[in-house]
């Protein structure tokens, strides 16, 4: 294979430094000649850079690393782009989750009327990146997208850029099935799921673990103590994750036929989860005072004491799911992943424009889709909600309608009234006046 240069878009991510690490661990299968990290925030990426080198020395020194904000030098003849940007950074993460909860409605970065005000800001960024990657990236290039909110910009992405060599994906799914072979000792690449839903908002409905179902004992399991089991790993150390995996439990009690998405606790516990919540301390703080924090003080260490520690990154779900997917479009591997694809009939109930999150194998022939079929009613109508007030949201946002978003903000399942929706948009559209396309 033809050595690869890759574009990290938002190289002053925090996940960055574990992206590159994942890249660099897979030389001998995916092997890359260079990796370029852009960003609007030149300081920022200047510094994550620091750190990143450092994983380049340890891990490929021949491989070539280097920063800019420009775009030209960013993506001329690249192969892959992947793109991990937050529009508004974590400041505006905290102004999301902090509004909505204001108003008595679930705080959180993709789900709810925080997720709807961050898909403003990052539509039309995501556009222009497409249309910079377009002129300048290598005819073949695949962009493998992460930034959030995933299912609004998917559907507003198709909408606005219909042939935009653009996969969209999530490592939530990920993650859950690294806990899956946790409870079930297995070896997580040995897991095939059977899903269906939209991003943050799907449904595990079979596992296969070399060709035999074990979907009964992770159902047992799930209604007896969610997804956590005695296997600590990435996921369950820290409290607010501890939390998420353990209220799939109460989910399961209630609808045992399906396993969850630990995202649809924000639409089916929404009073449990606002009655939990700090107002004054949401995730986002967290996140600051956590992740955002490790990483900038490693890089304050090293500025001082020229010391950096390898180890401290690691390459969990969100580093290997972009790399594996990155090579299986490269080399027939029999990839098999979880992708946000144009339904297109996949899902036979939902429309064939909704960006619909399901298992498709990749090959350098492409994405070929596996088909769901037919869903039951319950999940269905869940999904029809959901998708009819993400694509009022992308309608709202290219139509300059405030009508539209408000009608998304009111069709969310976690909003009460639309007197409710009506005072969390009005608060959102003052926090957001340099980011959100003008709405009348
Ligand atoms: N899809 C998934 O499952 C998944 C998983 C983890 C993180 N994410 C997403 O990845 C993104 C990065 O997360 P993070 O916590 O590292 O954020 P971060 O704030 O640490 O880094 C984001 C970077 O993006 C940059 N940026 C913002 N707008 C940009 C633009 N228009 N062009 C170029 N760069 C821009 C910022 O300057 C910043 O350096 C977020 O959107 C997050 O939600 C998605
Ligand atoms: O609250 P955060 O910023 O810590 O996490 C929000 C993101 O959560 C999911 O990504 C997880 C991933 O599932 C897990 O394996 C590990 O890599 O941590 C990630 C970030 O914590 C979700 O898929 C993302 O969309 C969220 O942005
Ligand atoms: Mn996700």
């Amino acid at each position: 294979m033809e050595p690869k240069i890759i574009t990290i878009v938002g190289g002053g991510s925090t996940y960055t430094p574990g992206v590159v690490k994942a890249i660099l661990s897979k030389k001998d299968t995916f092997p890359v000649k260079e990796i370029r990290a852009y960003d609007i925030d030149e300081e920022r990426q200047n510094d994550v850079a620091i750190i990143v080198k450092e994983v380049v020395k340890a891990n490929c020194p021949e491989c070539n690393f280097f920063t800019t904000t420009d775009p030209e030098t960013a993506f001329k003849d690249s192969d892959f782009i992947f793109a991990q940007i937050r529009v508004g950074k974590y400041a505006m993460r905290e102004q999301d989750e902090k509004i909505a909860l204001k108003h008595g409605a679930v705080g959180q970065e993709t789900c709810g009327c925080g997720g709807l005000a961050y898909g403003l800001r990052t539509i039309y960024p995501m556009v222009e990146i497409l249309d910079m990657v377009e002129k300048y990236a290598a005819p073949n290039h695949w962009i493998l997208n992460y930034s959030n909110p995933a299912a609004i910009v998917a559907l507003a992405l198709k909408k606005l850029r219909p042939n935009a060599r653009i996969i969209n994906i999530c490592d939530m799914p990920v993650a859950i099935i690294n806990s899956f072979a946790d409870i079930l000792h297995c070896d997580p690449h040995d897991i095939k799921p059977d899903y269906f839903g939209l991003n943050h908002f799907g449904w595990f409905t079979d596992i296969w673990v070399n060709g035999e179902s074990r979907f009964e004992e992770l159902r047992q399991h799930a209604i007896a103590h969610g997804y956590l089991c005695d296997v600590p790993d990435e996921q369950h150390w820290e409290p607010s994750w501890v939390h998420t995996y353990g209220n799939v439990k109460p989910m399961m009690e209630r609808f045992p036929d399906y396993l969850p998405n630990t995202y649809l606790q924000y639409y089916l516990l929404s009073q449990d989860i606002v009655n939990d919540a700090n107002p004054d301390y949401t995730r986002a703080n967290e996140v600051m005072d956590g992740r955002e924090k490790t990483l900038f003080d490693a890089i304050r260490r090293y500025k001082e004491t020229g010391k950096y520690d390898d180890g401290m990154f690691v390459v969990g779900a969100h580093g290997t799911f972009i790399v594996d997917l990155a090579e299986s479009l490269c080399r027939e591997n029999g990839g098999r992943y979880l992708l946000i694809v144009k339904n297109e009939g996949a899902i036979a109930d939902l429309p064939d424009d909704a960006m619909v999150e399901i298992p498709c194998y990749v090959s350098p022939r492409g994405v070929e889709k596996i088909s769901v079929g037919h869903i039951p009613t319950f999940y269905k109508g869940m999904i029809e909600q959901q998708y009819a007030c993400e694509k009022c949201l992308v309608e709202g946002a290219i139509e300059n309608s405030y009508t539209k978003v408000l009608q998304a903000f009111a069709l969310n399942k976690t909003i009460k009234s639309s007197t409710q929706a009506k005072a969390i948009l009005d608060d959102m559209i003052i926090a957001n006046k340099d980011y959100w396309p003008e709405l009348k």
